[in-house]
């Protein structure tokens, strides 16, 4: 074992046994939860335990390695229990359409609203309140209760349902055959709930008792993914520089269950026996095509963060390593303002002996998804590491290699002869050479469509870099990038009337970027692993330097800079434009 594995050992010896209690401020759900015997006890801990992150400028792992477990759920012991998820559907379509709405920001322009027949008066008018709002950028609401009270009759929800496929088949213009399978035999959302494999689902937290829509994503269009590879041209050097392109691979579940056995009663005769084999026939096809689509192939990747934090769950949710302040966030999240910037989260569930928070995957129903992940703050550790560094510093060497590798004369005489350096030094000196310190945020990860992945942006400093690499991300769409720009607004609005932001202090948190080639482009808010509360009497401001002692995390500082760069990269994008249409007419 080398000094790194030492330091590694003896700093989660000390992290293992670190145990928060936020439990006065977790969900009534999620704490029935927790306070109930249950074959993990991991849920109670805030499992600490360090996990590799993924390689900087490496391909990207293979999907298999980066979810851990996928694939390997071959029992199928799946129950479909349809009269139980009926009876937990509030507001279904309403929420489906706000998901749907918050995935396709429109630019501008502000679509019909599919008035959805039946459907109450009153309802129509909320949802559309709600959408004009969201759609203007302005603030969100709470979802209003009468819309929390609202049931849909189960043939509504099959009609709709219809629609929203058709709708969908014409969207998807590039939908292979398979595609459209997948899609028909779609299940409207939660109108057959399916509790999922191998798990236990714990606890319901955050509110959301129904599951968000999800889209199917073809073996066709996986390994058309994989196949091509376009590697863009930055236009400056320095940039163009940074850009190894490396294509990621990406594995994917395609499991199938066979229909269950018909069984008849003595007594019947022929004709009913007929009838009620058709039906029960019709309706376990049914099923059994659901459960097919359940378990559809998914794009999901993990751009950033630590590996083997997550899997998929077979229903496509993400799954990710439980933290108790992450979920009590989540929890409070689900009742913010802030929650259409926020993946849906689903409470907990149990895999094997790890417990893992359950969250709306932000990649379904995307084609070729491109993704950004930018971490936000102007610092990206917790004050408390600073106070450990100062009392009881741990050594990591692999901290200190990395920075050997990028800096050595960065590094002090003592810290060369230790070969070690403290995790508060290390992130502080990450935070001082990235754009953190300075913009208030800096570039994780990017994701093109081709699947190639850049992890390293750490030569990213000034606005006008940024801009350059929002241009590159986006490859100049102007569509993408209004919506992006509008999107971070009505973030801004949000975030100004949010109880949650007001009282927490807000590190190491990211925005994620996400578009496909169609319309669709949407930013969430995720990662709330470092997010705390702070006392009740103080409040942050999130848009002033950091002092020792303010907890201040610079969030705001960061979000005005991705605003400007956005705005810059727009006009960057018309000015493209016209360049492009005037050698046009030279021509
Ligand atoms: N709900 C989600 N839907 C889709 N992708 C997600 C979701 N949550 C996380 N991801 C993916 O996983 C990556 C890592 O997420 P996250 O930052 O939550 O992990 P982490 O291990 O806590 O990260 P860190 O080490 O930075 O704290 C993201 O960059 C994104 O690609
Ligand atoms: O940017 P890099 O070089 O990938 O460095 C990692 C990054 O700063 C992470 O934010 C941090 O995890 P946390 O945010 O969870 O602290 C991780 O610490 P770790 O190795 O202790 O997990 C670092 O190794």
């Amino acid at each position: 074992m080398d000094t790194t594995d030492d330091c590694r050992m003896e700093e989660m010896e000390t992290e293992n046994h670190q145990t928060v209690d936020f439990s006065t401020r977790l969900s009534d759900e999620t704490l029935q939860y927790l306070s109930s015997e249950h074959p993990s006890s991991s849920c109670r801990k805030v499992n600490m335990k360090s996990r590799p992150r993924l390689l900087t400028t490496k391909s990207f792992p293979p999907y298999s390695q980066c979810i851990g477990g996928l694939g390997e759920d071959k029992d199928d012991n799946s129950e479909i229990d349809s009269e139980a998820s009926i009876a937990h559907q509030p507001c279904l379509r309403y929420e489906e359409a706000i998901r749907k709405d918050r995935n396709e920001v429109a630019q501008g322009t502000e679509e019909k609203i599919e008035l959805i027949s039946g459907c109450a008066r009153s309802e129509v008018k909320v949802k559309w309140r709600l959408r004009r709002k969201e759609r203007l950028g302005g603030s969100c609401e709470m979802w209003p209760d009468e819309l929390e009270r609202v049931r849909w009759s189960g043939k509504r929800r099959v009609e709709e349902n219809r629609k929203e496929i058709s709708q969908d088949d014409n969207d998807g213009e590039e939908a292979t055959n398979t595609d459209r399978k997948h899609w028909r035999s779609k299940p409207s959302n939660g109108e057959v709930e399916k509790k999922e494999d191998n798990e236990d689902v714990v606890g319901e937290g955050g509110g959301s008792e129904e599951k968000p829509g999800r889209k199917t994503e073809g073996a066709e269009e996986m390994l058309g993914m994989r196949g091509e590879s376009t590697a863009p041209q930055w236009s400056s050097p320095l940039l163009s520089k940074l850009l190894h392109s490396s294509t990621s691979s990406c594995s994917s579940i395609n499991l199938s269950s066979a229909e269950s056995d018909e069984v008849f009663s003595e007594g019947e005769d022929a004709t009913s026996k007929r009838k009620t084999f058709k039906r029960s026939r019709s309706w376990k096809t049914f099923l059994t095509m659901m459960q097919w689509s359940l378990k559809r192939q998914s794009s999901w990747v993990q751009l950033a963060g630590h590996q083997g934090n997550f899997q998929l769950s077979e229903g496509g949710d993400v799954l990710k390593r439980y933290s108790e302040g992450e979920a009590m966030c989540l929890d409070n999240l689900m009742k913010d303002p802030l929650r259409p910037f926020v993946p849906q989260y689903f409470g907990l569930v149990t895999r094997g002996e790890h417990c893992y928070i359950r969250l709306e995957d932000l990649l379904s129903g995307l084609r070729r998804p491109v993704i950004m992940d930018c971490k936000m703050g102007v610092r990206t550790y917790q004050e408390d590491e600073l106070l450990k560094a100062r009392t009881k510093a741990t050594l990591r060497s692999d901290m200190y290699q990395k920075m050997v590798k990028v800096d050595p004369s960065a590094l002090s005489a003592e810290e060369h002869a230790q070969k070690g350096v403290s995790k508060w030094r290390y992130l502080q000196w990450r935070d001082m050479t990235s754009s953190t310190s300075t913009l208030g945020f800096r570039i994780e990860g990017i994701m093109m469509e081709d699947g190639s992945i850049q992890r390293d942006f750490r030569k990213i400093l000034t606005l006008a870099q940024v801009t350059e690499a929002l241009l590159y991300f986006t490859r100049s769409q102007m569509n993408i990038l209004k919506a992006y720009h509008s999107r971070l607004i009505a973030l801004s609005d949000a975030l100004k009337i949010s109880p949650f932001f007001r009282s927490h202090e807000v590190i190491g948190s990211s925005l994620l970027f996400v578009h496909d080639h169609s319309t669709k482009a949407s930013v969430w808010m995720i990662d709330f692993g470092k997010t705390t509360p702070v006392p009740d009497t103080s409040e942050l401001q999130h848009n002033i330097p950091w002092a020792e002692g303010s907890r201040e995390d610079g969030y705001l500082i960061g979000l005005t800079s991705l605003i400007t760069s956005l705005s810059q990269a727009i006009n960057m994008a018309s000015w493209q434009q016209e360049d492009s249409s005037g050698e046009e007419m030279v021509k």
